[in-house]
């Protein structure tokens, strides 16, 4: 039966999480029951094990996680090999694809004796996937690895490593909350795709794998790079109106507009223009800034008219954030892997709980 078929899974519930609940008629996402609203106002380190393990640490803990995975945020010899062997044009979600099957993932130095055993591999990925992306940006951009000084925290170091200066806490504090706000999202793309790997029993580097490459695409994770090219295409913000009208006219997709599963503002985004507006304020990125919210203006004028419930999603001013903290629009999705990692790797092992084969069927229409 034709009728039966649903191509894109719209509404089809193929498994449950108790990870994070994307309330898309409402507008609200909860880790574990908990908002990102007040999520945010915590430590990366803190929520990362929330998600995961569904406690929170103390802070002399989340003190000790930090520095442990900027500790094991390094690379080996080996995998610095691989790196510095591919042509510096290789997009960065691709060296993650590439390095992350092969990443070594026995720690380099003493795990905190508190964590659990079976999160060790994962973090000590999700560690090396954040130390790939910041030895990447100094080979492609600067032709020459980057020594971060010791002792810094986590984030601090990707940021550090990718400006090649510390980070005020102004920054500190923002990619704090860029990251938390990216950690998880139930059923996405990429973690869908990591769950189908996981459940015929191949590793969690092979799930990670292709999570990266299903979050690299424009209609998903790589829609934060293309928001960004859209705005800097338009030019400017007076320019907006007619682009957008154009483009909504002859069918083009809005990058960072529009989700699955959102209703409303993806709540997302709703912590992230204000903090996109203050960051980009008197800056450089200001003009830009001003573009995508006259895009947004503009879309939501065409939307309503055509009563579609159609708004920003965490992509459209995600970017405008990370450019003023230092960050090129070629990094953003592989940034946004450094956090979701955390997510892929909880869903790895929720799924692994009670694995199944996943496995749909086709309907023949060959001859
Ligand atoms: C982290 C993330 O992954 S968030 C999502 C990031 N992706 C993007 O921002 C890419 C742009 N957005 C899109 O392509 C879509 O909104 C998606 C893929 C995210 C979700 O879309 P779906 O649920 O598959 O809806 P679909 O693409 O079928 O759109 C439904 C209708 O809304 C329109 N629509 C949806 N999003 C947009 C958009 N961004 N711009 C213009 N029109 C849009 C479609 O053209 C379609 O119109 P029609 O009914 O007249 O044909
Ligand atoms: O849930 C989705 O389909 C996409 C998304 O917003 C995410 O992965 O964060």
């Amino acid at each position: 039966m034709t009728d039966a078929i649903n191509t894109g899974l719209e509404g089809v519930i193929v498994g449950q999480t108790e990870l994070s609940n994307v309330e898309g008629d409402v507008g609200r996402l909860t880790y574990r029951g908990e908002s990102i609203d007040t999520l945010v106002e915590r430590d990366f380190p803190a929520v990362i094990i929330w998600l995961m393990a569904g406690h929170w640490i103390s802070p002399d803990e989340c003190r000790e996680l930090d520095k442990w995975l900027a500790d094991e945020s390094e690379l080996s010899a080996v995998e610095h090999q691989v790196l510095a062997q591919l042509p510096r044009d290789t997009h960065p979600m691709a060296v993650l694809q590439a390095l992350t099957p092969i990443a070594h993932l026995e720690p380099m130095r003493t795990p905190p004796t508190w964590l659990e055993q079976t999160w060790v591999p994962g973090l000590v990925l999700a560690a090396r996937i954040n130390a790939a992306v910041r030895i990447w940006h100094n080979l492609a951009t600067h032709g020459a690895p980057f020594d971060v000084p010791d002792g810094l925290g986590f984030l601090e170091k990707l940021l550090y490593g990718l400006n090649r200066e510390a980070p005020g806490q102004g920054a500190l504090k923002a990619i704090n909350t860029t990251q938390i706000l990216q950690l998880d999202h139930s059923f996405n793309a990429g973690t869908f795709a990591g769950r189908v790997i996981a459940s015929t029993g191949a590793s969690l580097s092979a799930s990670i794998a292709g999570s990266l490459g299903a979050l690299s695409g424009p209609l998903h994770g790589g829609a934060d790079e293309a928001a960004v090219m859209m705005a800097r295409d338009i030019g400017d913000a007076s320019r907006a109106d007619t682009w957008v009208r154009d483009a909504l006219a002859n069918k083009v997709k809005i990058m960072g507009m529009g989700h699955r599963e959102y209703k409303r503002l993806d709540p997302r985004a709703a912590i992230l223009k204000p903090m996109a507006k203050h960051f980009c304020e008197g800056t450089q990125w200001q003009p830009l800034m001003e573009t995508l919210m006259a895009v947004e203006d503009t879309c939501q004028a065409v939307f309503s008219e055509k009563g579609k419930e159609i708004h920003a999603n965490l992509e459209f001013y995600k970017g405008a954030v990370y450019l003023a903290l230092g960050v090129q629009e070629r990094y953003f999705t592989s940034l946004f892997a450094c956090s979701r990692v955390f997510g892929w790797i909880s869903h790895f092992h929720e799924f692994n709980r009670a694995p199944r084969l996943i496995r749909p069927r086709a309907l023949y229409s060959g001859r």
